[in-house]
């Protein structure tokens, strides 16, 4: 029998137009992957506004690659840091959000320097509560018209961000909505009409806000944000992440009093001092990670970190940088604050015509559980490579990594 290669075989009995067929579709599946393959590779670079040279990728490649991979028993024994960042959801499902209107009520700046705030007094406004998405709590005037935010407060849960953005509302050309839309993460798909809609209107030299704390750690937040407005301002209230934790755990406990304690969510592997990364309370507080998306959009320079311990102990120091960088004349000032001894923390004053408390509601400042030591003294360990990272990324030093180790200064804890 004659030996015949394979191919000459093939060829031998397989008509001419099928192998050219076969031959085609072939050389098309190449070339479509090739195409494929680039696209991949030029997506990134693009973006207009890309300026953020990352410090020390290596280092950051590493803490992340430290938390997401799983450590060989050595290396957890050294190391102590969580494996997974799957979502737990044992505790994701105690995760509420805070919905609860805020205490403080707007006080308008008696005097108003701009056109606008004349206006604004000429009509004031009906109810300083916070209401419903639809109609912001503080519609001043129906006068000007609906735009999209200028600036949004993106961040942190638990920062002191209503603490932020009531100070802000006493500013004249500051309009807000009162809620939180979380159009970004929540409901994108309803549109940007929807979202302007809940703004409230706004004359011209007003900066419309809004703030939704969650976005800061929502993955396709910076994209969308970035589409919406490249030029847009954004503001990340930080928070020493181990008090932000307690803090986010407090607020659950206030709806969910059965959950575990946090000592237990805490840990993957309490002996072994196994930190449960993807518990959101602790997840959250990973600030260099979530920063790390952002700057894949904006510039650092559209940004403004508010420290959350000192809107506490200065809260007319820190407005006054807010007030500057979102181009604001300085009117936010140590004139409308003052320490409300029963609430711990300051308030706002009162304008002269009126007897409504201006300190935020039952919902912020609620006392915290007193945690173990222990567990605080692993979490700041856990947490420090991370702030230090996260320093250097944003050029401040939050010092949240006091020399005993305790917790940052604040009235409690
Ligand atoms: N002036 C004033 N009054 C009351 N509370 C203040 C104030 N400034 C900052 N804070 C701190 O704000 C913490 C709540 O943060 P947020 O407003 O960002 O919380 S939320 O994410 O919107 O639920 C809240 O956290 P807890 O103390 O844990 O309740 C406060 O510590």
């Amino acid at each position: 029998m004659a030996f015949l290669p394979g191919t000459a075989l093939l060829a031998s009995k397989v008509p001419r137009k099928i192998l050219f067929m076969f031959t085609l579709s072939l050389s098309v599946t190449y070339l479509f992957y090739s195409l494929m393959s680039c696209y991949d590779s030029l997506r990134f670079p693009v973006l207009e506004n890309y300026a953020y040279q990352a410090p020390e990728v290596t280092t950051l490649a590493t803490l992340r690659e430290k938390l997401y991979s799983t450590p060989s028993r050595a290396h957890l024994e050294h190391e102590l840091v969580a494996t997974t960042v799957t979502a737990n959801l044992l505790t994701e499902k105690y995760e509420v959000e805070e919905i609860t209107a805020a205490g403080w009520e707007r006080a308008r700046v008696e005097t108003a320097v701009s056109k606008s705030a004349a206006l604004n007094l000429e009509h004031p406004e009906t109810s300083t509560m916070d209401g419903g998405l639809g109609r912001a709590a503080n519609c001043t005037s129906d006068y000007g018209e609906k735009k999209l935010p200028q600036a949004i407060i993106i961040g942190v849960k638990k920062g002191g961000t209503r603490a932020l953005l009531e100070a802000l509302r006493v500013h004249p050309d500051v309009r807000a909505v009162g809620n939180e839309p979380h159009f970004f993460d929540r409901n994108y798909e309803k549109g940007l009409d929807w979202y302007r809609d809940l703004m409230p209107s706004t004359l011209e030299g007003q900066i419309t806000m809004e703030k939704t704390p969650s976005y800061f750690v929502t993955n396709s937040a910076p994209k969308r944000i970035h589409t919406m407005a490249k030029d847009i301002k954004l503001i990340i209230v930080v928070r020493n992440p181990v008090t932000r934790a307690i803090s986010d755990y407090t607020q659950t406990l206030s709806k969910r009093p059965e959950i575990p304690t946090f000592e237990v969510l805490a840990f993957k592997n309490r002996t072994l001092g196994i930190i449960d990364a993807s518990w959101s309370a602790l997840r959250i507080g990973i600030y260099a990670l979530h920063l790390e998306n952002w700057l894949q959009y904006f510039p650092l320079s559209q940004m403004h970190f508010v420290s959350g311990e000192r809107l506490i102990t200065d809260p007319a120091g820190e407005m006054t940088k807010v007030q500057d960088f979102l181009g604001l004349k300085r009117i936010v000032t140590d004139k409308h604050f003052y320490f409300n001894k029963t609430k711990g923390f300051p308030c706002l004053k009162k304008p002269e015509d009126s007897s409504t408390p201006r300190c935020l509601g039952k919902s912020k400042g609620r006392t915290h559980p007193k945690i173990e030591p222990d567990v605080i003294r692993r979490l700041h360990k856990f947490y420090k490579p991370f702030n230090n990272m996260f320093y250097q990324m944003t050029g401040q030093n939050f010092q949240w990594e006091m020399e005993d180790g305790g917790d940052s200064p604040g009235p409690r804890d």
